[in-house]
């Protein structure tokens, strides 16, 4: 096993919130830190890139050490680029000048540093704004910009915080490409935040997974979407997540209802358990037409189908689909609440489905995943 090339314990306490991660990665690696809104994801990065000062941590970076034993290391000094979610470039130097100020400040001559730099421009494709300031570019070029100035200093850690967020739909997609092949530099580590599953699937080795300044899940990527333990990677893999524990036939949730699936490995009975499911697995009938519908389509060798009554919450348009949300009902089971379900805009127009409307959710177990969590 090799020694990681990043490895970070910290401990910070700060207003109430308490963060406490152990993080390490590989040289090479790219590590996607998730986590829902103030979980502590920017605390991390601020701690890694040396703008934050935590009581009590230890940051070795290719040996180095970055924090701890009374050391900090400042920000330009420790081998750390950051690439924030604003481009922040000078606006009163031109694009060739702003990706040359890093080099220049590690001491390179201006012909050097500018040899360099448009060297890094043309990596980004972004060579023919070379002379332009940066107010005279559009938000993608901007951030292609900032992504050069930040890998024209030859950082060992890339930090990535929401690189692409700030960008309309259009331009987001070729800078996540782009980010995507520049990552691919072996001797680099890069430490990526995003909301996005997909920044995730795309770029990232491995996701590290944050919640209440404590990590949650820590996997490779591929692995932790598809068996997601907590509710916040259930929702942005986009798939469907109900705890419980294990039982022979599926899980038993903390309401009683037992929803039958298929084990992922083997689980002792009563160990904590999660029934994970796509959206698309989810089907919904009305609460008062009887069974007929479902009927019709199960002959008896159908595998056995988890039927639990819900109320639509709410209804929203998401891609070519219609995304329900559902609701515990005043007496149903209290497991379905925020499950969703995809149906076409003609199911919900011929159901005539609206929030509040009691209904059924009709879950195949064969599509119904259950995982230790
Ligand atoms: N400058 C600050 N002073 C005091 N508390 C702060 C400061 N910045 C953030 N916090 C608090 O620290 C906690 C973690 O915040 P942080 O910004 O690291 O979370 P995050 O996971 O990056 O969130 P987001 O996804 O919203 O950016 C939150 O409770 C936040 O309110």
């Amino acid at each position: 096993m090799t020694e990681p090339a990043l490895s970070a314990r910290i401990n910070l306490a700060r207003d109430g919130f308490r963060l406490r991660v152990d993080l390490t990665a590989r040289r090479g690696e790219v590590l996607a830190l998730l986590g829902p809104n103030g979980s502590g994801k920017s605390t991390v990065l601020g701690c890694l890139a040396g703008l934050l000062r935590p009581a009590d941590a230890r940051i070795t970076l290719g040996g180095r050490l970055l924090t701890g034993d009374r050391k900090l290391v400042p920000p330009h000094a420790r081998g750390v680029g950051l690439l924030a979610q604003q481009p922040l470039l000078f606006p009163h130097l031109s694009v060739l000048h702003n990706v040359a100020f890093g080099p220049r400040c590690q001491g390179r001559s201006r012909s050097e540093a500018n040899r360099l730099a448009a060297g890094w421009l043309s990596e980004v494709d972004a060579e023919q704004f070379a002379d332009r300031r940066p107010s005279q570019l559009s938000g993608g070029q901007a951030q292609r910009v900032a992504l050069a100035r930040t890998l024209a200093s030859e950082p060992e850690l890339l930090l990535l915080d929401e690189p692409f967020a700030a960008l309309d739909v259009d331009a987001a997609p070729a800078l996540r490409t782009l980010v995507g092949t520049v990552l691919r530099d072996a001797a680099r580590t890069t430490v990526l935040v995003t909301h996005d599953p997909l920044d995730a699937l795309v770029l990232a080795d491995r996701v590290v997974v944050m919640q209440d300044g404590a990590v949650v899940e820590d996997g490779p990527t591929r692995e932790v979407l598809a068996k997601p333990r907590t509710g916040f990677t259930a929702r942005i893999a986009g798939l469907n997540l109900v705890r419980g524990t294990a039982r022979a036939e599926g899980v038993r949730t903390s309401d009683g209802t037992v929803l039958a699936g298929i084990a992922s490995t083997e689980l002792a009975g009563g160990a904590p358990a999660a029934a994970v499911f796509p959206p698309a697995a989810v089907a919904v009938r009305l609460m008062n037409t009887g069974d007929t519908d479902i009927a019709d389509t199960m002959d008896a060798t159908a595998s056995p189908r988890n039927t639990l009554p819900a109320v639509v919450d709410s209804l929203e348009p998401y891609g070519p689909v219609i995304r329900l949300r559902a609701k515990a009902g005043a007496d149903g089971p209290a497991c379905v609440e925020g499950i969703i379900a995809d149906l076409t805009p003609q199911a919900v127009a011929e159901l005539e489905l609206r929030p509040g409307r009691p209904v059924q959710l009709v879950i195949k177990a064969t599509q119904v995943a259950v995982h230790p969590r």
